[in-house]
């Protein structure tokens, strides 16, 4: 059973939980495909693509528009634009979901240490998040090429229970995608599953997260039920 009072820091995926990133993800990945002669895709399937990375979206991005798998030198040519596309444009359409903000402030205030533990390159990682002046809720923030591994292995959340000096029981993951989930399972943490991000079209609650979300606002009654034990052990 999953024992929400003993949750003391919190580790929170970027795209598809904090913030809506695909509208300027499929632009960069539109832009690639057309100055490379490829044909387009749409949103929707560059939303499907989404969850391992900037490098597995641009691999699956070509896969589809030339019909066929994709060779590591077309890939090592895409790359490049890619990242330069989506530097140039992070956050012309991208939106934080509702109550994020208030949300993370509340958590905050109540002296949760709180990481992003993404699979989206560091180097828009950082800026988005001052983008959205939600940067300061963080003391860490891992991006999918920070360390060896990224989600689903455990390795980032392995680094915080360290880090933090946790029990996994203390450390709680909030995600969008099976890959949050499976990391959590393989570190041992407790899991919130939300349902209104990415997750290859697939129902977040096939992952079996500890708890399943349909809004982030959801998430306060869950991570709250940890204080108010604390405060009746205090007592
Ligand atoms: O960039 C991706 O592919 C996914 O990023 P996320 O781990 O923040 O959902
Ligand atoms: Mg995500």
């Amino acid at each position: 059973m999953t024992c929400w009072k003993n949750i003391k820091a919190i580790a929170f995926d970027l795209d598809g939980t904090l913030i809506d990133s695909v509208p300027d993800l499929a632009a960069a990945t539109l832009a690639t495909l057309s100055e490379l002669n490829l044909p387009g895709c749409t949103e929707d399937q560059v939303r499907s693509w989404v969850g391992n990375g900037a490098q597995m979206l641009m691999s699956r991005a070509l896969t589809h528009a030339l019909d066929r798998e994709v060779q590591p030198d077309e890939l090592e040519h895409a790359m490049p634009r890619f990242m330069l596309h989506y530097q140039e444009n992070l956050q012309q359409h991208s939106q934080l979901y509702p109550y994020v903000k208030e949300i993370l402030a509340q958590l905050t205030a109540l002296g949760f240490p709180m990481a992003i533990v993404t699979n989206k390159p560091y180097r828009f990682t950082l800026p988005l998040l001052e983008a959205f002046d939600i940067n300061h809720h963080f003391s860490h923030v891992l991006g999918g090429d920070s360390l060896e591994r990224m989600k689903p292995d455990p390795m980032p959340l392995t680094h915080l229970l360290s880090h933090w000096q946790l029990e996994p029981d203390e450390l709680l993951m909030v995600g969008d995608s099976k890959n949050d989930i499976l990391a959590a399972k393989a570190a041992g943490i407790t899991s919130i599953g939300l349902t209104y991000g990415y997750n290859y079209g697939e129902d977040i609650g096939l992952s079996d997260p500890d708890a399943v979300c349909e809004k982030f606002s959801e998430i306060m009654a869950l991570v709250s039920s940890s204080l108010k034990a604390t405060e009746q052990e205090n007592v």
